[in-house]
């Protein structure tokens, strides 16, 4: 029997609240074994990432209407309601009858055939709920659906904002959060550019934004209560409904053109000569693509032209200042994005030292580097107590080192759709212990006038500056050089970076 889009994607969405992994692996695993065409594949990722991004959003919806309390509806009962709300709400593309039908027949495949009644009767109250009408203002009665459309960017020079190693100017934030405590925002703006849409509904069903902000955050952008009010307070309405628009929408697909293989111009023409359209970023070596494209297809994959990371990883490596012939220490370095883009940097010349904790990721580094022609890499597996590895020759003597360290995620929020689900307020403290301990091991391993690049995927003050100033404060002879905080969709993931300089 063969199998729907749909089915693949309430399995797919069974598996990850069972926390098997990630939603993307999860996806690309039920892929590589459903035999689907391209569009259905498409409509897969569509439903998994859509639904878990607006988890909060698709709840508030349907909760007027299931009349049980909630542990009496079955988990993946829920999930296939979610999907229907899904498709009824966020998607222009599918007929309101497709949408309730299909989600009826879901409930047979999540072996909750006595449960269709119920499905089909949510479904429709749904399809009467969500009018075909938008709007450019937020309101009880108005989903938050697209982002406007940001004005074309100006055209920028070749490597413009970077400097002669590829390492970014080391200004403090190229760009910033913008703090505004004006009420939320409607119009011009509010999605970082153009005028953002909310989708009307019949009747209010969501918490007044101007009464309640902090509830209205969380429903109508579907984030956890206590990341909206951390958020709210930081942020404010405005630059809130911002992010919210950005982590709700898939992220862009950034490559890195592999410079041992070939420059940025002749991949460009290369993709050109495919009819693929693609925009050169700010960093010298990124390429930005306006459209979905599947990895693989493109030109040069196999052939290690580029490597899949966003803009904003690509400034980490670059901040170090690596030269050829260097030795290297890369701390946390599974799945290898940074350590290869590391030995693009040094031309293949000197070595670099490449530990993880994690056995399985760690071999994605090396299959990586394989593809991208990378020999100068050695791979550690950590132990358990997390003892690093002496450099060549003496205790203390690479020449430089990058931590990435893990943290909460929360720049990535639209890559990692189950992130803001999973990642609970108390996590942070034991974040932020494991994060300095790393740092001051990095620091401890380099030598004197050496440098270390602390990085996270957060926008988290706590694990970002405040990690660096404590150690700075804590350790003699450690001084801040540069950091950078990346903002969320100016121009792509959220994130930090700094680098810490060693006395001579
Ligand atoms: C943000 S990811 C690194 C991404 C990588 N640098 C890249 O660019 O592809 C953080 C990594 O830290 C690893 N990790 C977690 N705890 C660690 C520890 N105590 N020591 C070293 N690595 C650790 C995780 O397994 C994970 O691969």
């Amino acid at each position: 029997m063969t199998i729907t889009a749909r089915q693949v994607a309430a399995d797919v969405l069974h598996r990850s609240r069972a926390r098997d992994g990630f939603a993307s692996e999860l996806v690309d695993d039920a892929l590589a074994t459903a035999n689907l065409a391209p569009q259905d594949r498409r409509f897969v990722t569509q439903l998994v990432f859509g639904v878990t991004r607006r988890a909060g959003t698709l709840d508030a919806l349907l909760k007027p209407f299931i009349h049980l309390p909630p542990h009496a509806v079955q988990p993946r009962v829920w999930d296939v309601l979610r999907l229907g709300a899904f498709q009824l709400t966020f998607l222009t593309h599918v007929p309101k009858h497709a949408a309730v039908n299909e989600t009826v027949e879901l409930a047979a495949h999540v072996g909750a055939e006595r449960a269709k009644g119920f499905v089909n009767g949510v479904m429709r109250r749904i399809a009467e709920l969500v009018t075909d009408d938008f709007t450019g203002a937020p309101g009880a009665d108005a989903v938050p659906f697209e982002a406007g459309r940001p004005p074309p960017p100006a055209p920028l020079p070749e490597g413009g904002g970077v400097n002669a190693r590829g390492a970014p100017s080391d200004t403090l934030e190229a760009t910033e959060f913008r703090r505004s405590s004006s009420p939320f925002p409607s119009g011009r703006g509010a999605g970082g550019g153009g005028l953002p849409r909310y989708r009307k509904l019949t009747r209010p069903v969501l918490p007044d934004p101007h009464a309640a902000p902090g509830a209205y955050f969380a429903a109508a952008f579907s984030f956890p209560q206590w990341l909206a009010n951390r958020w709210l307070e930081r942020y404010g309405p405005d630059e809130c409904t911002r992010l919210g628009f950005w982590f709700n929408a898939p992220p862009p697909l950034w490559i890195r053109v592999n410079k041992l293989r070939t420059s940025r111009e002749s991949y460009r023409i290369q993709l050109a000569a495919n009819l693929i359209e693609a925009g050169a970023g700010e960093h010298p070596q990124s390429l930005r693509f306006p459209e979905h494209h599947s990895i693989r297809d493109l030109p040069g994959y196999a052939a290690g032209d580029f490597a899949v990371q966003d803009h904003s990883s690509m400034l980490v490596a670059s901040a170090l200042g690596v030269q050829p012939g260097m030795r290297v220490l890369d701390l946390c370095a599974a799945p290898g994005g940074k350590t290869t883009h590391l030995a693009e940097l040094m031309d293949n010349r000197g070595r670099i030292t490449a530990c993880d904790i994690d056995p399985k990721r760690l071999e994605t580094v090396t299959s990586l580097c394989q593809r991208l022609g990378v020999p100068n890499v050695d791979t550690v597996l950590l132990k358990d107590d997390g003892a690093i590895p002496d450099g060549p020759g003496e205790p203390s003597q690479y020449d430089a080192a990058l931590v990435d360290v893990p943290c909460s995620n929360t720049g990535v929020l639209g890559r990692r759709p189950e992130v803001r689900w999973r990642l609970k307020p108390n996590e942070f403290v034991h974040l932020v212990r494991l994060q300095t301990r790393l740092l001051i091991e990095a620091l401890v391993r380099v030598r004197p006038g050496g440098a270390v690049v602390y990085s996270t995927c957060s926008i988290e003050p706590d694990e970002n500056e405040g990690v660096v100033q404590s150690v700075c404060k804590g350790m003699r002879g450690v001084a801040l050089e540069a950091e950078h905080r990346a903002v969320p969709g100016r121009p792509s993931d959220g994130g930090y970076w700094a680098r810490l300089r060693k006395a001579k």
